[in-house]
């Protein structure tokens, strides 16, 4: 059997964002015991029904997993070994969503080790919020980095529990130990290029997990309000810009933003039928210090610092590619003004007793830059040249530009993006060059 159709076999038992597979067997194969039966006499084969039947049950009631078994069959009722639960588990989740502000906000934080679930979480503490993180550590990039910016969120006083969103067990718990009124949800299979790689990565957490999500958020009680990261990937082919929340989203380019697009219009359903509260955050480019290895200014900033050859990627007629790049501090804001303003969900026991809020805003810097000059700006700041090569933008993904229309944002939260490409990245190569201490050598 090829990899393709083993991995399409296995949909349901990756992570929400499992970064690099590493498929694993599943365990149970009871097709194989039923094979071997008939060779067995009538009351082994009975035995061995009832030891499978035992180690069953004893797995149903076990503690729910933080994911290490990615690719055992139906994990969200096998869930494998405990690394959450108990009391002292229960202690700190309280502790971590007590909220230090009258505000009375206590938030979930979907992805909150990644880059910009780290950054709104420690916004959310630092003004008083109620903050519970939750991530899957999962290696798609560095998890060192990821376990950094745990660290410091756990010295803020913010608790991020490993656990995969699309452990329904997990969230069900969260949910009964907290009474969350917002849910940020900033977990994702991230990346345009890395879906040609692994496509059922994104399908399995922008699609599947984002619907268990929302199915976990429509049954609580209170429902929480739900903001969520989408991408300006979904505006695809699109070539008049800026881009406006009200142009076309359905010419998606890559699978990445296909998923993006697909969880926008399960928001609508959900929105509609549960009178969840929903608002989606279209994120242009994000950049800056504790940024994700696997985006072109961080390692660019690498490759050129270790000497290595970068390849920048231009258009037709030698045309420039650009990014609305836009910088952390800003979509910080720009998430805080989202959940600052969201209404209340309007369901009760998964059932909607009102129309409720349903919202997509850009969250760009509408100011495009073309990645020759976002070199050149690392060139300057790095002190180093650049070796570079030049390639024609090959289908796999990408985009020719993006240029977000902020208009909707800045007049519903006065959202304003404030720092431009050369200041935010002369505080990305600042983080950079101190968070690795100097050295040319590979990430940790
Ligand atoms: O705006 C978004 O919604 C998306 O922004 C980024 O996607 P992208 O803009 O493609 O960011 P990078 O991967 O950092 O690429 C930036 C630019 O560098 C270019 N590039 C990338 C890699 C490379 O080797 N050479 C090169 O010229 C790309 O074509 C692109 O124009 C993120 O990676 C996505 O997760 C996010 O959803």
């Amino acid at each position: 059997m090829s990899f393709l159709k083993t991995m399409s076999h296995h949909l349901d038992d990756v992570p929400s964002s499992p970064g690099k597979f590493k498929p694993d067997k599943p365990s149970l194969y009871f097709h194989r015991i039923r094979l071997q039966s008939s060779v067995f006499s009538r009351s082994a084969f009975w035995s061995l029904i009832f030891l499978t039947f035992v180690a069953f049950i004893f797995l149903l009631s076990a503690p729910s997993s933080t994911g290490s078994s990615y690719f055992h069959p139906r994990r969200d009722l096998l869930s494998g070994a405990a690394s959450w639960g108990g009391r002292e588990w229960e202690r700190r989740l309280r502790k971590s969503a007590t909220p230090k502000s009258s505000s009375g906000r206590t938030v979930l934080v979907t992805g909150a080790a990644g880059f910009v679930g780290f950054h709104v979480s420690r916004a959310l503490r630092q003004r008083g919020d109620g903050v519970v993180g939750l991530d899957n550590f999962n290696d798609y990039y560095d998890p060192g980095l990821k376990r950094d910016r745990q660290n410091i969120l756990s010295r803020s006083g913010v608790f991020v529990v490993e656990g995969d969103i699309n452990d329904h067990a997990l969230l069900k718990k969260l949910f009964d130990v907290v009474p969350f009124t917002h849910v940020m949800h900033l977990a994702a299979q991230a990346g345009v290029r890395y879906a040609m790689q692994n496509p059922y990565s994104y399908v399995h957490s922008n699609i599947a997990g984002f619907t268990k999500l929302l199915e976990a958020c429509k049954s609580a009680n209170p429902q929480p309000a739900i903001i969520w990261a989408s991408s300006s990937s979904v505006y695809g082919l699109n070539s008049k810009v800026p881009f406006s929340e009200k142009d076309r989203t359905d010419r998606p380019a890559s699978l990445y933003a296909a998923t993006k697009k697909a969880a926008e219009e399960i928001a609508h359903a959900y929105n509609h039928i549960y009178g969840l509260s929903i608002t989606g955050l279209r994120f242009f480019t994000v950049y800056g210090p504790y940024g994700r290895p696997d985006m072109a200014y961080f390692f660019f900033t690498k490759d050129i610092l270790n000497g290595n050859q970068i390849t920048i990627y231009e258009g037709p007629d030698h045309s420039s590619v650009a990014r609305d790049f836009t910088y952390i501090d800003d979509i910080v804001e720009g998430c805080l003004g989202a959940l600052d303003t969201s209404k209340k969900s309007t369901g009760s026991g998964g059932k909607k007793t009102g129309s409720a809020q349903l919202r997509t805003f850009n969250l760009g810097n509408t100011s495009p830059v073309p990645v020759t000059e976002l070199v050149r700006i690392l060139e300057k700041l790095l002190k180093v040249k650049a070796n570079k090569k030049v390639l024609p933008l090959p289908r796999n993904g990408d985009v020719k530009f993006t240029h977000a229309n902020i208009s909707l944002a800045h007049s519903e939260f006065g959202y304003e993006p404030k720092t431009n490409l050369e200041t935010g990245l002369k505080k990305f190569v600042k983080w950079y060059l101190s968070y690795y201490n100097g050295s040319k050598n590979t990430l940790r």
